[in-house]
Formats: structure tokens, C-alpha cells, sequence
């Protein structure tokens, strides 16, 4: 049967793929939505019209005109709610690719509406917490599509939830693996944009640097598998090729292992609980390769111990955790600061937040503390 697909964030690096996935395969999916923020109109433009969409969402005002323009007969959503209202049409999958947590809102509409959501916007799982859940009309609506989380939604179909004795999450360690902290608080934004094994948007790759990704992805598996966060393990794989790993209550471990390629979680994210033939190459098991684990070393790298603290200390903590961190990325990007200063800012803002409890969560709690981080995150840059 076919399935019709929104793709929230289709000019970046997971809705290019999504879409590449797509477009041989038109029995299997049918793209009926296209988000974006309004920065490639040109490619938006171009992705409408080879998939024949009906209705596309643009940010920015201003690029929604240029795409009305160019796109007579389709139907343009336009300004800040639009991917949210794309997000409510129903389809039967919403692939969320946008990045940042301004994902929270068609994240709640995707699930409210009952579409299967394929989740690569972790940061909006992250801030909404407890209500992302609550949105949901039933249940494993939510698929990942992180790597990561991915591969432990694979290895849990081996077994039962009760069974699990802890989560491995793999970690490449980013371009500044075996730095010392004062060389890594030195890097500049081009040596943090190079990633060692995966091709990716900006803000993922810087954070990958900083392993803030990982302190979002702990948060991220702690939401997505109900596991606490003190059952759940990051280990140091360079090569990527481990996705990551659950270990089982009789010491058994069930990874997942493929080359580096987000196309085999996207496509998995758009076909749960089905796999799509020829997604992704699989490993080549005739050439030598050996795969290495490491710990993290958690003292150049205190963004994971943080995320740990954040889940810890209360629910709106994790909000503050991303929002403090997206401007701190943002700023360094811009060259105003640098990089050591991203993970010392998001310790600083945390640190001051004063919290709400888990029974008091709601959406403008949420809205609340994230927009009190980025105005706390920018004083202490300052000062
Ligand atoms: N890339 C990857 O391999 C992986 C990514 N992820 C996660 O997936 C998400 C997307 O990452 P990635 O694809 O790398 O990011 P990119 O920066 O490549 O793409 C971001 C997309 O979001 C769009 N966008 C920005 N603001 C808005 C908005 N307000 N409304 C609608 N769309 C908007 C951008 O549009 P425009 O082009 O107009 O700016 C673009 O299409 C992130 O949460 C990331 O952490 C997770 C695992 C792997
Ligand atoms: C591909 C993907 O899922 C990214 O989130 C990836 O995890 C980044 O790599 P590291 O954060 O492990 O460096
Ligand atoms: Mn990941």
C-alpha cells in the first residue's frame, strides 16, 4: 500500500535523503507535504515539482512568496505556524528533518493528528519530554530516525522491554577525539564542521564535536525507551559503523551495524516496522576492517555528564539544555565566541535555571524556559 509522506525540513541533509529515497520508489510513498525555513527556495521549488506536491510550508514570508510565485496551482503555507499546519494534514507519515527545537510544535501536531512520526528532530523530543508522549494517540507512533535510536529500536525487536539490562549509545567522538581541553577549546568552526564519518547539517556537526549530541541523544533514548538515564551507557566508536547496542539481562548484546549512511534509518523511519530493499550497502565482510571501542573521556567531554544532570534535575532542565546550547552554536558559527565557550555556557545557564517539576510540565512551561535559557545564554556570553 502506498503511504503518503510530509517532510518537514526537506532542503537539508535528512530531507534530501528522505526525498532521494522516495522518489523510485512511488508505490511505496507518496510525498503530499514539503517544509522548509525559507533559505534554498530554489530547491524547494525544485523538490515540489519533481514529486508533484501539493502542498508546501515555508518560514520565512518572504521565500513563501517566492515559492508562491513559482509554484502557481500549489498550495504555499507561509510564516512560523506553517510547518505545524503541514504537520496536521493527516498523512499517514510525517518525517521531521527539521533542526532545532522550533520542531517541537509540528512534532505535537504530527502525533496529535495520528500520522506516524519519523523522528530525526531529536531536539524536539528533548524539550517537549513527557508531552511529546502525551500527544500521541497511540502507541509506537514515534519512530527514530537518529542513528543511534534506530539501531536500539532494531535490537529491541529481539527482545522484551523487562529483558534489558542497559542501552549502549555509540559515539564516533567527533573531529577532536584525543585532544587535550585546552586544544579543543581553541578549534575553530571549520575544523568542528568535519566530521570524521558522517555528512550532516551544521548544527548536528558542531554538536557532534561537542558530544552535545550525545548528551541529546542520552536524553533522547531515556525519552524514546523509558530507560533511565543512569542505564544507559555512551562508548567512543570511531568508525561508525555500530550504531549502537542493547545489552540484555543474561549478558547478552544485540547490536546494530551498517557503513555510516542515513538513508537505512530514514528509510526504515518512513516504512516501520518494514525494512526497504536496497535502502543503504550493508558492511562488506570480504575486506579486512577492525572496529574499536573506547570511553568516553568525560572531562574534555563533560557535555554528556551534563545531559545526565539535566534529566536529573528536573523537566524543564533538558529544554535549557538544547535551547542554551543552539545559541551557543549559533554564535560560534558566527565566529563571536569560541568553541571552548559552548559547553562551559550550557553548564553556566543550567546551573542557574531554577526548574519545573515533572507534574507541573506544560507546553508554556516548556516555551518558558527555553526562551529564559536563550536570553540567560546571551548574558553570560557577555560577561
Ligand atoms: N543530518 C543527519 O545525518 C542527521 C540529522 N539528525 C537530526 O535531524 C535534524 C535535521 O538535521 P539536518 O538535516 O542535518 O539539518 P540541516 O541543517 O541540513 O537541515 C535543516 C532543515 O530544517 C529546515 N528548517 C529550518 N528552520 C525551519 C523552520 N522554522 N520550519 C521548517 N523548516 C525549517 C531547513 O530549511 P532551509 O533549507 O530553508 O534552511 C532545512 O530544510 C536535526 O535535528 C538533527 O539533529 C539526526 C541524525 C543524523
Ligand atoms: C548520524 C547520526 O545519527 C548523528 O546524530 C551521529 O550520531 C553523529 O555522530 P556522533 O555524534 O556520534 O559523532
Ligand atoms: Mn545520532
Amino acid at each position: 500500500m502506498t503511504r503518503t509522506v510530509v517532510v518537514l525540513g526537506s532542503t537539508g541533509s535528512i530531507g534530501t535523503q528522505a526525498l532521494e529515497i522516495m522518489a523510485p520508489r512511488p508505490d511505496a510513498f507518496q510525498v503530499v507535504g514539503l517544509s522548509a525555513g525559507g533559505a534554498n527556495v530554489d530547491l524547494l521549488v525544485a523538490q515540489a515539482r519533481a514529486h508533484a506536491v501539493p502542498v508546501v510550508a515555508v518560514a520565512d514570508p518572504a521565500a513563501a512568496a517566492a515559492v508562491r510565485a513559482a509554484l502557481p496551482g500549489t498550495r504555499v503555507l507561509a510564516g512560523a505556524d506553517a510547518a505545524a499546519e503541514l504537520a496536521a494534514c493527516g498523512a499517514d507519515v510525517v518525517l521531521n528533518g527539521i533542526t532545532g527545537s522550533v520542531g517541537l510544535l509540528p512534532t505535537l501536531a504530527a502525533l496529535r493528528a495520528g500520522s506516524s512520526l519519523a523522528l530525526a528532530n531529536k531536539e524536539s523530543l528533548v524539550v517537549g519530554g513527557a508531552l511529546v508522549h502525551a500527544a500521541a494517540v497511540r502507541p509506537d507512533q514515534i519512530v527514530p530516525v537518529d542513528s543511534e535510536h534506530s539501531a536500539i529500536a532494531q535490537a529491541l525487536r529481539s527482545g522484551a522491554g523487562h529483558e534489558v539490562r542497559r542501552l549502549v549509545l555509540t559515539a564516533s567522538g567527533g573531529p577532536f577525539r584525543g585532544w587535550s581541553a585546552q586544544e579543543v577549546a581553541g578549534a575553530t568552526p571549520q575544523q568542528a564542521l568535519a566530521h570524521p564519518t558522517w555528512s550532516m547539517g551544521p548544527v548536528v556537526t558542531v554538536n557532534s564535536a561537542s558530544l552535545m549530541n550525545k548528551g541529546l541523544e542520552l536524553i533522547e533514548a531515556h525519552l524514546l525507551f523509558d530507560v533511565p538515564a543512569d542505564r544507559i551507557a555512551v562508548v567512543v566508536h570511531p568508525q561508525s559503523v555500530v550504531h549502537s547496542m542493547v545489552e540484555f539481562v543474561d549478558g547478552s548484546t544485540i547490536a546494530q551495524a551498517s557503513p555510516p549512511d542515513m538513508r537505512l534509518p530514514i528509510a526504515l523511519g518512513l516504512a516501520w516496522p518494514d525494512r526497504v530493499p536496497g535502502a543503504a550497502a550493508a558492511c562488506d565482510w570480504t575486506a579486512a576492517t577492525s572496529w574499536t571501542f573506547e570511553p568516553l573521556d568525560e572531562e574534555v567531554f563533560p557535555a554528556v555528564g551534563l545531559a545526565r544532570s539535566a534529566v536529573a534535575a528536573s523537566a524543564t532542565h533538558p529544554a535549557v539544555y538544547n535551547a542554551a546550547n543552539e545559541e551557543c552554536v549559533a554564535a560560534f558559527l558566527d565566529g563571536r565566541i569560541g568553541f571552548g565557550r559552548i559547553v562551559a555556557t550550557v553548564a553556566d545557564v543550567l546551573a542557574d535555571h531554577a526548574g519545573t517539576p515533572a507534574d507541573e510540565l506544560t507546553l508554556d512551561a516548556v516555551l518558558d524556559a527555553e526562551s529564559w535559557a536563550r536570553t540567560r545564554a546571551h548574558e553570560v556570553l557577555a560577561s
